[in-house]
């Protein structure tokens, strides 16, 4: 594995599908061993982004490289990817589920795909299509963690699970990426629950990213104002700062502004949360993007063409 690279970099990647762009001039990188929310409104593109890390999809442009080999070479690192769909043998048993993980794959930790499916009160004797939606989703991040990825792609993993076991497979997510150092890419749309999860986000909108870095880094450069409106809109003075949202209620206004020196004089300002900050991203498609510094891609010499070199 190339030392130092990021665990995920993306130069200007494109992906076109018949009807048109799902991404397009993706430019970003993942430093190694983050917790990274990758969120968008429905369409944005991030399954397309996650299928082409997983190596299930060639890019139609551009290049993304895993720890600065193309994915699915024996450089790229050891990935796991837990789709939407949760591809698992219906026919399959749970417990041959796991033997199949254990066969293919050399650093496979039995107990702790076992330990997974246990906590669940999932029985290894249940035929695969007869468990339900949220067992299902168990077993594939059994499988997933079973494998001591160095790389973990997942796509909305935890939409049909209820909240208890929600709260506990996030747990035991969290628990492998801090004793391992796994990286983690999660596509969610509950931003909630990312405030105490992730430090790294990527957001994509009309598939071109619009927001990546560190989660602190990020908060620190937004300012919440609220106030009260001068005349029908915002203080003239508040324009010398890049917008990114406003909202008007009554006689108040609160927006969302990228300072550029002194926040003063308009009324009361405040950190965003992360749930705000998203939130008006989400609303905004045409907010400037922005890429903090850690998540501007570098390494273009690394950046090998999945097209070129997969096998
Ligand atoms: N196999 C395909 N063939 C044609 N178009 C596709 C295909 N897969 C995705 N698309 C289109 O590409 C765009 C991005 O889709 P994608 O599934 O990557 O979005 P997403 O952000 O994961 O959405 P969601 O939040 O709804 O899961 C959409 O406009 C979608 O219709």
């Amino acid at each position: 594995m190339y030392a130092g690279a990021a665990a995920l970099e993306a130069h200007g990647l494109g992906m076109r599908y018949r009807r048109g762009w799902a991404l397009k001039d993706c430019s970003f990188r993942l430093p190694a061993g983050r917790i990274c929310g990758l969120v968008g409104p429905n369409g944005a593109g991030k399954t397309t982004l996650l299928s082409i890390a997983a190596h299930v999809l060639e890019p139609t442009q551009g290049t993304l490289s895993l720890f600065g080999a193309a994915p699915g070479v024996a450089d790229s690192g050891r990935t796991a990817f837990l789709a939407q769909e949760k591809p698992l043998f219906r026919g399959f048993t749970v417990a041959e589920t796991l033997r199949l993980g254990r066969e293919l794959n050399p650093s496979w930790d039995q107990r702790a795909a076992e330990d997974i499916v246990r906590a669940g009160d999932v029985p290894f004797d249940a035929k695969i299509n007869t468990l339900s939606g949220g067992q299902r989703t168990r077993v594939a991040l059994a499988l997933a963690l079973g494998k001591r990825p160095d790389l973990l792609l997942l796509d909305e993993p935890m939409s049909d699970l209820d909240p208890v076991a929600r709260k506990e497979l996030m747990g035991i997510l969290l628990g492998e990426a801090a004793e391992r150092g796994t990286t983690v890419l999660m596509s969610t749309h509950v931003l909630a629950e990312m405030e105490n999860v992730c430090d790294y986000l990527v957001v994509l909108s009309g598939g071109r990213v619009r927001l990546a870095g560190d989660v602190d880094e990020l908060l620190s450069v937004h300012t919440m104002v609220t106030g009260i409106k001068e005349g029908e809109g915002l203080p003239s003075s508040l324009a010398h700062h890049p917008l990114v949202e406003s909202r008007i209620s009554g006689r108040q206004f609160t927006a969302l502004i990228r300072p550029e020196g002194p926040v003063a004089g308009f009324g009361e300002t405040d950190s965003p949360s992360l749930e705000e900050l998203l939130l008006a991203y989400l609303r905004s498609p045409d907010a400037s993007p922005l890429i903090t510094p850690t998540a501007q891609a570098q390494e273009r010499d690394q950046a090998y063409s999945t097209r070129t070199v997969a096998a």
